[in-house]
């Protein structure tokens, strides 16, 4: 008796210390992980693409009612959660396997030295696993994450655009990445349409911002080794806490790990094991599982701003992997921005400011500083 009592302490012991770092196979669903909405706006890229082509009036085209309905779902789900699998996004599936392919390719068949020669400066280049702490990046404009974490189990290649021209030891990377930045672009001009017009703006009232190069507009390749064999170190996430420092992120997931801390009850709070709890009472991570031709686009700190708090810029992460599938996981993550000289405050219309007004590129500057590791 005494025996099976020791075994079954110990398979507890076992089963909780290694909850602290990989989540349980087969986890029964948090109880909020239907919280991440699907939006499937393809029927609004294409009435906005015939409203181009055959509008013959001056003024605005009248807005169809299923392109309402897309529109309020596009606010429900940024105001809830910050949150969206987007469908219908219109950024071509062989755009996406192509750089999903040759991105991969980097960081898999290229020599250590070949990928340190394309170290940038600043945000932009090859970082190595070790080189960045996110979490470090420090608490979000409603002063969300207090969460402190040792360096990423990532690394890292950040490219700016057409304006990029690194040279990659992947032939055909360049291009690829230049092909997926530009496709993506082209959604997010929607995705600030339809902020605006969920927000009862003028549809165009975010297009300005946008217009040209900006360094803002990143793509960060995120590769995380496989940690087959390999438990991370104490309190070691593929990507710690953090909330995105742009306006929308685009993100390309090839396989789980991306999870978003959203409010719950106090009683979901109480429950929830201690490695999914957020960073405030009454909130905790859920797993934002990539769906099948969706993109996943969050909101970032200065769509929070622009939008006086209406959108939410949420605490996320990249947890470990459960050991049954540790393998390596790549993300194609494009961080969208306006010009770094782009006034960064509330929009008028939205009531009294809650934050100061700075400029994005401010912004941003101070978050790469602060997300180097010492
Ligand atoms: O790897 C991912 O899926 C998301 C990474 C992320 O949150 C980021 O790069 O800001
Ligand atoms: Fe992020």
């Amino acid at each position: 008796m005494r025996c099976c009592a020791a075994a079954l302490l110990a398979a507890q012991a076992a089963r909780a210390s290694s909850s602290a770092y990989f989540h349980p196979a087969g986890a029964p669903p948090g109880p909020r992980e239907e919280t991440i909405p699907v939006v499937n706006i393809g029927p609004y890229i294409r009435w906005r693409e015939a409203v181009d082509k055959y509008w013959p009036h001056d003024g605005d085209a009248p807005l169809p009612d299923e392109c309402e309905l897309i529109v309020k779902k596009w606010g429900d789900a940024f105001r809830a959660c910050g949150f969206c699998q987007v469908l219908g996004h219109g950024v071509p599936d062989d755009v996406i396997a192509k750089a999903r392919e040759l991105g991969r390719a980097f960081f898999e068949t290229t020599t250590a030295a070949a990928r340190d020669a394309c170290a940038g400066d600043g945000g932009r280049g090859y970082k190595g696993v070790g080189a960045v702490a996110v979490a470090a990046s420090g608490v979000t404009a409603d002063g969300a994450s207090t969460i402190k974490r040792p360096p990423d189990y990532a690394s890292e290649f950040v490219f700016l655009g057409d304006g990029d021209d690194a040279q990659l030891p992947v032939p055909g990377l360049n291009d690829a990445l230049r092909d997926y930045f530009r496709a993506c672009r082209r959604a997010n001009e929607c995705f600030l349409e339809l902020t605006a017009r969920a927000l009862h703006l003028e549809p165009s009232t975010f297009a300005g911002d946008f217009e040209g190069e900006s360094w803002l507009n990143r793509l960060r390749l995120a590769y995380y080794p496989s940690q087959a064999g390999k438990p991370p170190g104490t309190r070691q996430l593929r990507y710690g806490e953090h909330t995105d420092w742009q306006c929308f992120t685009i993100v390309a997931q090839d396989k789980q790990g991306l999870e978003v801390e959203v409010p719950c009850s106090a009683e979901a709070y109480a429950e929830a094991p201690e490695d999914r709890r957020g960073s405030r009472e009454n909130s905790m991570f859920v797993p934002c599982t990539p769906v099948p031709g969706a993109l996943t686009v969050n909101a970032g700190d200065q769509i929070q701003i622009l939008t006086n708090g209406l959108f939410r810029s949420c605490v996320h992460r990249v947890a470990n992997p459960d050991p049954s599938d540790a393998t390596a996981r790549l993300s194609l993550v494009l961080f969208t921005g306006p010009r770094p000289d782009a006034r960064l405050a509330p929009l008028a219309a939205l009531g009294p400011p809650k934050w100061a007004p700075t400029t994005s590129g401010d912004h941003v500057r101070a978050k790469i500083a602060a997300a180097a590791a010492e």
